[in-house]
């Protein structure tokens, strides 16, 4: 494990003293006699490396070593593990995280976009070089995602893996719904609060939960997911009106992802605002709670819920890692041996019912329209509802509808007839329906 475990103390160096990276320095401190006794040894901060170092962080430092570039802790003496809390897929994490598994030195990370993009060469590189990369926290925060899928579910064969992955868009839906707020005030609350990535756009553009759902995907099906294959949909389409109309119809708008491995061995895979029954349990996780969802072949269906950002349950989740670390315990990255990428199927082929909502302008002849656009494609109609109380002033008004079962190819002809139509205003919004 360590070149000083017969002192029995475990020396991280680490990069990044943001949120997360000040979170595990204050609880390696809070909580430092539980962790001795459950690690085995002490856990000390030997090394660090963030861009200001006069910056008071609100936890001590002194005594530390200070690095002025992160990359020489891959290589620098006097440490164990390197523990990246930059973020990014690029750039300064990537490089350290590379050059530190390659001397052989274990990596401890929370960073979803390095894992989802370069995954498949991380394993092998850590593989390779007898090295440990584990990532906790790069899931889900707090909630121990990765170790339910890759360690309690390893003996199963999993049917489908996803969930609600991303607090900030879960905070920001919630509010939203239950305040009538619009969408930039909560997203400035939700970075104040520490849970939206350094570039929010991360967050409320779905690529962050989609990360998170790649590394899910990859630990179900022990393959890496080519991940810019992946279907991904943010949140910014949603309006109030959508809000109305989920309420109404029974259901709850929530950013949710999903991936199933089909018999050919491609990952049907998608992150986008869905609509989820209301009476379900994945309905109620609001605020920034995450919950992970899987299926099965033995287990059947589980969920597990928590929080999934903010720096005591993230910080939580990486020094869990280090424990593992010093209790021996490192397993292959994918749970397997290291495997080339899975393709991801065409969206095209998805297929569900779908909830569409249109602005239109207000004038007789326009739901005839929409609905032509539906026959047009094949795709039938559950049920339809236009009220006032979406209607602007300039008399147009959102018109929402159902459908029964069909093909994503359908809704996606549909889209394209519905935004040639000029009575159509603005971007209609089209939300999958999934069943959970
Ligand atoms: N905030 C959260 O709730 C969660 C964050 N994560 C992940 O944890 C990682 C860190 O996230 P946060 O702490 O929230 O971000 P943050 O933006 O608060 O902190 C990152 C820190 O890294 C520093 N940094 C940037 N470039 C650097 C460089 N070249 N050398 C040294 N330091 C540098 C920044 O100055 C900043 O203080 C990211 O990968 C993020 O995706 C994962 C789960 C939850
Ligand atoms: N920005 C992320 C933080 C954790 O990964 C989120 O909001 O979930
Ligand atoms: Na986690």
């Amino acid at each position: 494990m360590s070149e000083n475990s017969e002192k029995r103390v475990l020396r991280l160096g680490i990069a990044g003293l943001g949120t997360v990276g000040v979170g595990v320095v204050q609880q390696l401190h809070e909580n430092r006699d539980a962790i001795y006794a459950r690690a085995g040894c002490a856990i000390e901060v030997a090394a660090v490396s963030a861009r200001d170092p006069g910056r008071n962080r609100g936890v001590d430092l002194s005594g530390i070593r200070w690095f002025a570039d992160a990359r020489s802790l891959a290589t620098a003496s006097g440490i164990d593990i390197v523990v990246e809390l930059i973020g990014g897929a690029e750039g300064v994490a990537r490089e350290l995280v590379e050059a530190a598994l390659s001397h052989g030195r274990d990596v401890i990370t929370a960073n979803k976009a390095l894992l989802a993009t370069h995954g498949a060469r991380l394993a092998r590189c850590a593989h390779d070089n007898g090295a440990a990369l584990l990532f906790e926290a790069s899931v889900a925060g707090g909630i121990p995602a990765i170790k339910f899928v890759r360690e309690g579910l390893a003996a199963d064969r999993l049917l489908r893996v996803g969930g609600i992955l991303n607090g900030t868009c879960n905070y920001i839906l919630t509010t939203m719904r239950d305040t009538g707020r619009d969408f930039a005030d909560v997203l400035a609350e939700a970075q104040a609060l520490g849970y939206a990535e350094a570039d929010p756009t991360t967050d409320v553009d779905g690529w962050d939960a989609a990360h998170k759902l790649a590394i899910l995907a990859a630990l179900a099906f022990g393959r890496p997911v080519a991940f810019d294959e992946m279907h991904v949909e943010g949140i910014r389409g949603v309006q109030a009106c959508d809000q109305h109309f989920a309420r109404e119809m029974g259901y709850r708008i929530k950013l949710l992802g999903m991936a199933r491995q089909l018999e050919d061995g491609r990952i049907e895979a998608f992150m986008r605002p869905c609509l989820i029954a209301q009476q379900t349990a994945l309905a109620h996780v609001e605020g920034v709670f995450n919950a992970v969802v899987t299926e099965g072949t033995f287990s059947g269906p589980m969920m597990i819920e928590g929080r999934g950002a903010g720096a005591g349950p993230t910080a939580s989740a990486v020094i869990a890692d280090v424990i593992d670390l010093a209790r021996g315990k490192a397993l292959p990255v994918w749970g397997v041996s290291p495997q080339s990428p899975a393709t991801c199927a065409p969206r095209a082929l998805l297929s569900g019912a779908y909830y569409l909502r249109v602005n239109v302008h207000d004038r007789p002849g326009v739901v005839a329209e929409i609905a032509a656009a539906l026959r047009d494609a094949g795709v039938s109609m559950r049920g339809l509802s236009q009220h006032d109380a979406g209607r602007a002033t300039d008399s147009t008004v959102p018109l929402a509808l159902v459908t029964h079962e069909t093909t994503e190819a359908s809704m996606m002809q549909v889209m394209t007839a519905i935004n040639g139509l000029a009575s159509v205003i603005g971007t209609p919004l089209l939300l999958k329906i999934e069943t959970v």
